[in-house]
C-alpha cells in the first residue's frame, strides 16, 4: 500500500485526481511544463499498482523513441520492475510490432523491409522511367508526396477520385504502380506502416477482438500532433471501449505543416465517450518571469481552447535579450556566456541553442568548435556532415582533384542522371584491374567504347559536366565558385523540388554553405583566413569543412551543449536556454507569414521554444545576417514585441573589439573607416566602444561606404541607433 501511495506523492491535487481517476477516457488538456508527462508516467504505475493492471495491458504512445525510452526507464524506476516487452513506442514502432506479428494476416511476407524517404523517391523514379511517363510532367518528390498524402488519410489508389481529370488520374496510376511494386518486394514505407496496420485490425475481426481485450488502457502523449490516420487508429484499436488517456496542449501543436490536426483534441472530448476532462494549471519547470512571457505570447493567437498556467517558483531572472550586429557576433555571445556558465558550475549538457531552421547551426557549430565546447546535435547532424553538404564537397573536391575516387562515386548519379550501379561497377572493376581512379577508367571506358549506348551518354555528360563546372569557374571568388556548383550539378534544383520542410531544409543548407564560403574568405569563420584566391581558397576552404565535420565527436558520455530546432525540442526541458535568430522572415520563418494559421503555428513554436528553458532565457537577433549567401539587413522577430517589457533584459555590448573594419571588408559595408581629409581618424571596430560629444557613449554597430562618406552605425545609450559619417561625427574610441 505504500508503494501505491508513494506514486501519488510530489503531485498537486489536479494531477492526483488525473493519476488516480478510475479508469475511463480521460483528456488531459494543459500548458507546457505543467506534468502532463509525468502524469502520463505516473497514471501507468498507478493502475498497475493499485489496479493491478498488467505491464502487457498497457500500450502507451510517445512521440519520438526517445521519449519512449524515457518512459520505459522512468517507469522502471517507479515500479522497480523490468519492463521489456511493454507496448511504448511511436506509431510506427507499434504499427512495425504489429505488422511483425501478424504478417500473414497483413499479407505480407515474413521478412518484410521498411524503407525511407529516399528508397522510396528512387523506387517512384524507376517507375516514372519504366512506363515512360514524363518527369517534368510529374516530378518524382511530387508523386512521392502525393502517394504519402493518400496514405497518411487513408487513402488507397482505388478510393482516389481522380474527379476525371487526366492528371490526377495518372497521378493514381502511379500510386497503383508504386504500391504493386511494393507489395511484389515485400517494402513498407512509413505511412504503410501505419496504414496497413490499421487494415489489419479492421479486417480480422478476430484478431482486433483479441487487441481490444488485450489492451487495458491506451495512453497517448503530444495528442496535439496526431495526424487523421493515427486518430482513426487509435478509434479502430480502442473501438471506442478500451479507455484511453491523452494528454495534450493545443498551444503545442506544431506539426500542421505535416498533416496534425489539434481538432483531434476537441474531436476526442466528443466522440470518446464519458470523457473526463482534467485541467492542469501549475507550471512546475519555468521561473514566473519566463512562463508570464509565454503566456503573454501565445495570447496573441486566436485559435486557442484557453488555458491558464501560473507557477509558485520564483520570478527569476529577466529574460536577456541581445542584439548581435551580425550572425557571427550572436554566435560568439552565446558561446562566450555558456563559458562563462561552465566555469560558474553549471553542466554544459543544461544548455540548450534552439533555432528554427537546421542552416542555422552553422555558425554556431564553427563558434562552438573554435572555442572547444563540446556540443551535440539532438534529432539531426551537424552541418558539415550532411547529406547535401557532403554532395556539394563532393563536387568542389572533383574540380580539385578528378582521382579523389570516393567524392566521384558519391555524386556521379547526385542528382540522378541515369548512371546505374552496374555501370558504376564495370568502371570500379576496370579501374581496380588496370590501377587507375574512377575518373581514368570512366575516360577508358569512353575510348574503348567498353560503355555504350544510354550508359556512355550519361557518363560522357557527366564527365562533361565536371570539366566545365572548372572551366566556369575559374577566376571566380570562392563563395561563387560554390554557387555555381551547387546551381550547375542540379543540385540545388534537385532538393527545390523536394516538398516539404525537408527539401527546404536542404536548400538552406546549401545556400549557407554559400555563406560560409564567403564568411571563409573574409576570415570571419574559420581560423586563419589565409585563403588566397580560387582554386587555393578552395583548397582550404575544404581542409576546414573536413575538420569541422570529423573529430569533434562527443563520445556518448561527454558533457555536452544541447544543439536542436525548436521542432525537436518538443516536450523537453533545460535549465539554460538560448533561443538563437530571432528575426523576421527567420522566426517567423518567411514560409509562414503570409498565411495566419501558418504565423500561429510558428506563435506556437515560439511558445514550445520559450516554455523549454527552466531557469534561465536567452533571446537572440542579429542585425545583419548572412541568408542564403547574401548579407541582409534583419528586423527583430515581432515575436519579441509580443514580450512584455517588464520581463525582458536587454544585454548590452560588452565593448570589446571583436572586428576591426579594416582588416574584414564585408561587400556592401566598407573597406576602411579612415576618411580622406579632415585628417587622421581613430581605426574603429565594429563593436567597439565610442564617445560623441553630443550624444554620448555608444557602441560601433555597422560600418558602410568608403572615403569621405564612410558612416558608422553607432548604438547610444539612451538615444538609440544613429548613422553618422566619420569625416564630420568626432568619435573618440574608449
Ligand atoms: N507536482 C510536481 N511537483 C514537482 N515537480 C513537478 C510536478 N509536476 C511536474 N513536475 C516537474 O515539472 C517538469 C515538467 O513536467 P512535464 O515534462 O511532465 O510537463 P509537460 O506538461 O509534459 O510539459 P510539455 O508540455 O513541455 O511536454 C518536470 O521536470 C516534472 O518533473
Ligand atoms: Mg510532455
Amino acid at each position: 500500500m505504500d508503494d501505491v501511495t508513494a506514486i501519488l506523492d510530489h503531485m498537486n491535487p489536479a494531477q492526483r485526481e488525473a493519476v488516480s481517476a478510475p479508469q475511463g477516457n480521460m483528456l488531459v488538456l494543459a500548458g507546457a511544463g505543467s506534468g502532463k508527462t509525468r502524469v502520463l508516467v505516473h497514471r501507468i504505475a498507478w493502475m498497475m499498482q493499485a489496479e493491478g493492471l498488467s505491464p502487457y495491458a498497457l500500450l502507451a504512445v510517445t512521440f519520438t523513441n526517445k521519449a519512449a525510452r524515457e518512459m520505459r526507464t522512468r517507469l522502471e524506476a517507479l515500479l522497480g520492475i523490468s519492463l521489456r516487452n511493454v507496448w511504448v513506442g511511436t506509431f510506427h514502432s507499434i504499427a512495425h510490432r504489429l505488422l511483425r506479428t501478424h504478417w500473414q494476416d497483413a499479407r505480407l511476407p515474413q521478412h518484410f523491409q521498411i524503407i525511407d524517404s529516399d528508397d522510396q523517391l528512387r523506387l517512384v523514379k524507376r517507375l516514372l522511367k519504366d512506363y515512360r511517363v514524363d518527369d517534368e510532367r510529374f516530378p518524382p518528390r511530387q508523386v512521392q508526396s502525393f502517394i504519402s498524402g493518400c496514405k497518411e488519410e487513408g487513402l488507397r489508389p482505388h478510393q482516389v477520385d481522380a474527379h476525371g481529370d487526366a492528371y490526377m488520374a495518372q497521378m493514381v496510376e502511379l500510386y497503383e504502380r508504386y504500391q504493386l511494386t511494393c507489395e511484389r518486394g515485400g517494402l513498407v514505407d512509413f505511412g504503410e506502416l501505419l496504414l496497413r496496420s490499421l487494415e489489419l485490425l479492421r479486417d480480422n475481426p478476430a484478431l482486433l477482438a483479441h487487441y481490444r481485450e488485450r489492451f487495458g488502457h491506451v495512453l497517448v502523449d503530444e495528442f496535439q500532433d496526431t495526424n487523421t490516420l493515427q486518430y482513426a487508429w487509435l478509434k479502430l484499436l480502442t473501438g471506442m471501449s478500451t479507455p484511453m488517456t491523452v494528454v495534450g496542449d493545443d498551444d503545442q501543436s506544431i506539426y500542421g505543416w505535416r498533416g496534425a490536426r489539434i481538432e483531434n483534441i476537441r474531436r476526442f472530448e466528443q466522440e470518446f465517450p464519458g470523457t473526463k476532462t482534467v485541467r492542469l494549471e501549475q507550471n512546475y519547470r519555468s521561473t514566473s518571469a519566463i512562463l508570464d512571457a509565454a503566456n503573454a505570447l501565445i495570447r496573441h493567437n486566436t485559435e486557442r481552447m484557453g488555458k491558464e498556467l501560473w507557477t509558485a517558483g520564483n520570478r527569476g531572472e529577466p529574460i536577456s535579450v541581445y542584439a548581435g550586429f551580425n550572425d557571427l557576433d550572436e554566435a560568439r555571445f552565446i558561446v562566450d556566456t555558456i563559458r562563462e556558465k561552465v566555469d560558474e558550475g553549471i553542466n554544459r549538457r543544461e544548455m540548450a541553442i534552439l533555432y528554427r531552421s537546421n542552416a542555422q547551426s552553422r555558425v554556431l557549430e564553427e563558434t562552438l568548435i573554435r572555442q572547444g565546447v563540446p556540443y551535440r546535435i539532438y534529432g539531426g547532424q551537424r552541418f558539415y556532415e550532411r547529406l547535401e553538404i557532403k554532395n556539394a564537397l563532393a563536387y568542389l573536391r572533383l574540380l580539385l582533384n578528378r582521382d579523389d575516387d570516393a567524392s566521384l562515386e558519391r555524386v556521379i548519379n547526385v542528382p540522378a542522371r541515369g548512371i546505374g550501379t552496374r555501370t558504376v561497377e564495370i568502371l570500379r572493376t576496370r579501374a581496380r584491374e588496370t590501377g587507375v581512379s574512377l575518373w581514368q577508367s570512366l575516360h577508358d571506358a569512353l575510348l574503348d567504347a567498353s560503355l555504350k549506348g544510354r550508359a556512355a551518354t550519361a557518363v560522357r555528360a557527366f564527365a562533361d559536366l565536371i570539366e566545365r563546372l572548372d572551366n566556369d569557374t575559374a577566376g571566380l571568388a570562392l563563395h561563387e565558385i560554390i554557387d555555381h556548383v551547387i546551381e550547375t550539378s542540379g543540385l540545388i534544383e534537385h532538393h527545390r523540388s523536394e516538398r516539404g520542410e525537408k527539401g527546404q531544409a536542404r536548400v538552406e543548407n546549401l545556400e549557407e554553405l554559400v555563406t560560409a564560403a564567403r564568411a571563409f574568405t573574409q576570415g570571419e569563420s574559420f581560423e586563419p583566413p589565409e585563403a588566397g584566391e580560387g582554386a587555393l581558397a578552395l583548397e582550404a576552404f575544404l581542409s576546414e569543412a573536413a575538420l569541422n565535420a570529423g573529430d569533434h565527436e562527443a563520445d556518448e558520455f561527454e558533457d555536452c551543449v544541447q544543439l536542436m530546432t525548436l521542432h525537436s525540442a518538443k516536450g523537453l526541458e533545460f535549465p539554460v536556454v538560448f533561443i538563437a535568430g530571432v528575426e523576421e522572415g527567420l522566426f517567423p520563418h518567411k514560409m509562414s507569414m503570409e498565411e495566419p494559421g501558418r504565423l500561429e503555428e510558428e506563435r506556437r513554436l515560439c511558445y514550445v521554444g520559450l516554455t523549454r528553458a527552466m531557469r534561465k532565457l536567452y533571446l537572440t537577433h542579429a542585425e545583419l545576417r548572412r541568408l542564403h549567401g547574401k548579407e541582409t539587413f534583419q528586423r527583430p522577430s515581432r515575436f519579441l514585441r509580443e514580450l512584455p517589457e517588464e520581463y525582458l533584459e536587454e544585454v548590452r555590448l560588452r565593448g570589446q573589439i571583436s572586428r576591426p573594419v579594416t582588416t574584414r571588408p564585408t561587400p556592401g559595408l566598407s573597406r576602411q573607416t579612415s576618411v580622406d581629409g579632415g585628417g587622421e581618424l581613430p581605426s574603429l571596430s565594429l563593436g567597439q566602444r565610442v564617445r560623441h560629444p553630443v550624444f554620448g557613449e555608444g557602441v560601433i554597430l555597422n560600418a558602410e561606404g568608403e572615403g569621405e562618406r564612410a558612416r558608422v552605425q553607432v548604438s547610444f545609450e539612451g538615444e538609440g541607433d544613429k548613422w553618422l559619417v566619420l569625416g564630420f561625427a568626432k568619435l573618440t574610441p574608449l
